[in-house]
């Protein structure tokens, strides 16, 4: 373990990105590897919050629509989101969860391919995912939703009666990263569309949207972008759809003039048209100005770090760990891993309790795989070599065996 120790210091010592860490709140004895889930809080949010309240609605109020930029924020958010994902400014909306923004994209989709019927969707897909896209096939006549199961190959699956395929990026519970281009150059052949969900991408792997010739995206924002819980999601569609891009949410805040009050709704030109109702702007503040600190990252810097945390993880826990049960649930190719590592333990909710019970936060997802989140801009590699040490000292001493561990909460 020594050698590890020692490994992990010198890395902290020479990572380029080891200043970003005093800009976050860091929750006290906890080693924090669920920022794939919900990342942490910088201290200039809470001043940012504070401002929003106190001085644009408490003294602004409506006012503030105008004169503190309330009305934009959807699409100034969005320009700090562009980069990450290779598109362009203007193009990104930002505003309701992601789960709202797969039902819009998916019906644009429908929309964009009329003479199709089927929406193909990865059958182990976060479930959210999947539920939408089973909701809009309950309601569109024409429409029907197939799986995509896990091995399928696309072009088995793909036909002339698909409209549109809905992928992860990365995988929420292997990690995998999917070829978006082979994708995307996979259904084009085939005359679909692809809608991307970049939840566990943005922020955590190269994402370059217009490089791989993708059509449509949404993604959350309080996992790697650090926007706060619940923090407003983003849709993206290629400008070559527009004008003819339709959503069904069209709501007054997508109209192209919300104040002129017509009976008939316009989209707003571009992805506007994407925004609905009038904008969270506590959440939307929160998050615009967590999205500040991109402007100061090295991407290339910070998907290297992401790349080596994970491999030093799975390294010190496969020597460490070896023959206590646990089974590598992530590609091994860190260049098809995302930014977080799962193992899979027959007892892996009780184990993920126990090591939150001593400060090492992951999570777990049914049945059976424990998730470690690795946030680049804020953990050490002494924090993933200790996190490593800690589940190794409960699998050796079964600390995990305990009643207080096999209670079920509601959010793991
Ligand atoms: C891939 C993916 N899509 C969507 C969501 C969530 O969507 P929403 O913000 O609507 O709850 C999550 C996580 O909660 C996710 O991992
Ligand atoms: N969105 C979440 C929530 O509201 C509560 C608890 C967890 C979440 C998550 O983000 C889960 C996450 N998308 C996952 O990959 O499991």
């Amino acid at each position: 373990m020594a050698d590890f120790a020692a490994r992990a210091e010198a890395l902290d010592r020479t990572d380029p990105l080891a200043g970003f860490r005093s800009r976050f709140i860091l929750p006290d004895g906890v080693i924090y590897l669920d920022g794939n889930s919900l990342g942490l809080m910088q201290h200039s949010v809470a001043s940012r919050l504070a401002r929003t309240a106190s001085k644009e609605w408490a003294e602004g109020v409506i006012r503030s629509w105008g004169g503190a930029g309330w009305f934009d924020l959807p699409m100034t958010a969005g320009d700090r989101i562009a980069p990450l994902i290779g598109v362009g400014r203007g193009e990104v909306a930002v505003g309701d969860s992601t789960s709202a923004n797969l039902f819009k994209c998916l019906a644009a989709a429908l929309h964009l391919r009329p003479g199709r019927s089927v929406i193909l969707a990865e059958g182990d897909n976060f479930p959210t995912d999947t539920y939408i896209a089973s909701g809009l096939a309950g309601l569109v006549e024409r429409a029907e939703l197939r799986f995509l199961e896990p091995g399928e190959a696309l072009s088995d699956r793909i036909g002339a009666e698909t409209a549109v395929v809905l992928m992860s990026h990365v995988d929420y519970r292997t990690a995998e990263i999917r070829d978006m281009a082979a994708v995307n150059a996979a259904a084009h052949a085939a005359g679909a569309l692809v809608l991307w969900d970049l939840s566990h991408s943005t922020g955590a792997v190269p994402v370059d949207l217009v490089a791989a010739d993708a059509d449509m995206a949404v993604g959350c924002t309080y996992k790697y972008l650090n926007g706060g819980p619940g923090a407003p999601a983003f849709a993206w569609i290629h400008s070559r759809f527009y004008p003819e891009v339709r959503q069904p949410l069209s709501g007054w805040m997508g109209h192209l003039a919300p104040f002129g009050f017509e009976r008939d709704y316009a989209a707003a030109p571009g992805a506007r048209r994407l925004v609905c109702g009038t904008p969270q702007i506590l959440s939307l503040a929160a998050l615009d100005e967590a999205l500040a600190i991109w402007d100061d990252v090295d991407l290339a810097a910070l998907f290297e770090k992401g790349r080596r945390m994970t491999a030093f993880f799975i390294e010190v826990v496969e020597t460490e760990c070896r023959d206590l049960g646990l089974q590598l649930a992530v590609p091994r190719d860190c260049d098809r891993r995302g930014s977080h590592v799962s193992f899979r333990h027959a007892s892996g909710f009780e184990i993920m309790q126990a090591l939150a019970s001593e400060g090492v936060i992951g999570d777990f997802r049914a049945p059976d795989t424990m998730r470690f989140g690795f946030a680049p801009l804020y953990l050490t590699f002494t924090e993933v070599y200790q996190a490593a040490v800690r589940l190794r000292d409960i699998l050796v001493e079964r600390r995990w065996d305990a009643p207080a561990f096999r209670k079920r909460t509601v959010v793991t």
